[in-house]
């Protein structure tokens, strides 16, 4: 492909990623290897062109763009190599015209950017949530007699953690092959290690996903006790079994909830755990370097819903916990409503209940919590808390 039809398959792409964000369609990351199946004659080094041209356009834009053509423009307007490929040869973009609609630039849509400030997050803290990711693995300790590392690492603050730069094609390696490595953002490793879950315990991730802190949590457990890994989202909760496999964590039992009647399932937990995890649902503002569309697609009904969720599910957690056990609230979010103050409203619904501070070797006091962030810390962004019943 020449550079200039690069730049209009990115268009057509970006038309993709943004009909997606407006219809709560599929991320831009699969739309993007969707796009490039069908058309054979694009090179490995097309296709990293075009998928880059694409996120450098989904950056640069802080609302979604009319088109993938106005999304473009923006570049252009910030890059003359880009503008001169708007040039109307054979499969390059047609020639600029005077007056075309261009997208927005920013860092994220204005009510976002206020509800970011009100949380303390200053527009250079805001602006690097949208830097490229690192690529961070954790050791799994499990596993660990098999260990090879692929050259290039560097180490990090968490205590299995491991830094790549951003392209490595670490599932290549045998480490990963043989699942003596796991992918895990650095701060999602801290948060697991705020659980400080030993072996032979009974601890549960109410919210597991597809099990990325469920693998680190059976790790530091060393495949002793029960570890109960529970998700309303059958299909993520379904990938958990085959991970869990190839990390060879054997204490995770799975359990589907039912969304509104999550005790159902859980009753026999009742006071008897002694730690939960509340990776909890949320807006993901902490995960853009991943998914900088997410910013797009987020609006204010749906944040309030999330801090809704988390509430409901940090007082079901409440129940499942022993008397002098703990619980672990995460999200990765930099807004307060779904940290410092999600935080403060349970302690103030649950006198029992004391906050704890948690130690770990990144992060910035947030309330009774921790807020790692890109900026700060070079982590994706979360906020962690922890509480102790009495
Ligand atoms: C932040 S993600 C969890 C990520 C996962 N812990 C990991 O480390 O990969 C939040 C999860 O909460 C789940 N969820 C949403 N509502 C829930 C509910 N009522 N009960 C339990 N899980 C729920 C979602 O399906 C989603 O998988």
């Amino acid at each position: 492909m020449t550079p200039a039809a690069r730049v209009q398959a990115a268009i057509e792409v970006l038309d993709l990623v943004i009909e997606a964000a407006r219809s709560n369609g599929a991320p831009a990351d699969r739309l993007i290897a969707d796009w490039f199946r069908p058309r054979r004659f694009a090179g490995s080094g097309d296709r990293r062109a075009v998928r880059e041209l694409a996120y450098r356009a989904i950056r640069i834009c802080s609302e979604i763009p009319e088109n993938g053509r106005a999304a473009m423009l923006q570049v252009a307007a910030q890059d003359e190599q880009v503008a001169a490929l708007f040039d109307g040869s054979r499969h390059a973009p047609e020639p600029i015209e005077a007056g075309e609609p261009v997208a927005q630039s920013g860092i994220a849509p204005r009510w976002l950017m206020e509800r970011l400030a009100a949380s303390g997050v200053a527009e250079t803290e805001a602006a690097a949530l949208l830097d490229r990711a690192p690529l961070d693995i954790r050791v799994n300790t499990l596993r660990a007699g098999r260990l090879s590392l692929p050259e290039g690492a560097e180490r990090t603050v968490a205590a299995n953690g491991w830094r790549y730069p951003p392209e490595t094609r670490i599932e290549q390696s045998d480490a990963y092959k043989s699942g003596a490595i796991e992918v895990q953002d650095t701060g999602s490793q801290l948060t697991c290690e705020a659980v400080a879950a030993v072996p032979g315990e009974t601890v549960i991730d109410l919210c597991a996903g597809a099990g990325g802190k469920t693998l680190a949590l059976a790790a530091a457990m060393e495949n002793t006790g029960s570890l109960i890994a529970c998700d309303t989202d059958r299909p993520r909760l379904s990938r958990l079994a085959p991970r869990a496999e190839r990390a060879g964590a054997s204490c995770i039992e799975t359990i589907l909830l039912n969304p509104g009647r999550e005790m159902e399932a859980l009753e026999r937990f009742t006071g008897k755990a002694d730690a939960v995890l509340v990776d909890a649902p949320c807006s993901g503002t902490g995960t853009w370097r991943r998914n900088p569309e997410a910013r797009w697609r987020l609006t204010e009904r749906q944040l309030a819903r999330y801090v809704e969720t988390q509430a409901r599910l940090l007082d079901i957690a409440a129940d499942l916990v022993r008397p002098g056990g703990r619980l672990v609230f995460v999200t990765c979010s930099l807004l307060d409503e779904e940290g410092a103050s999600q935080a403060e409203g349970f302690l103030a619904r649950h006198a029992d209940w004391q906050g704890q501070a948690p130690t770990l070797a990144a992060g910035t006091p947030r309330g009774v919590g921790l807020r790692l962030s890109p900026h700060c810390d070079g982590t994706d962004g979360f906020f962690v808390a922890r509480f102790a019943l009495l």
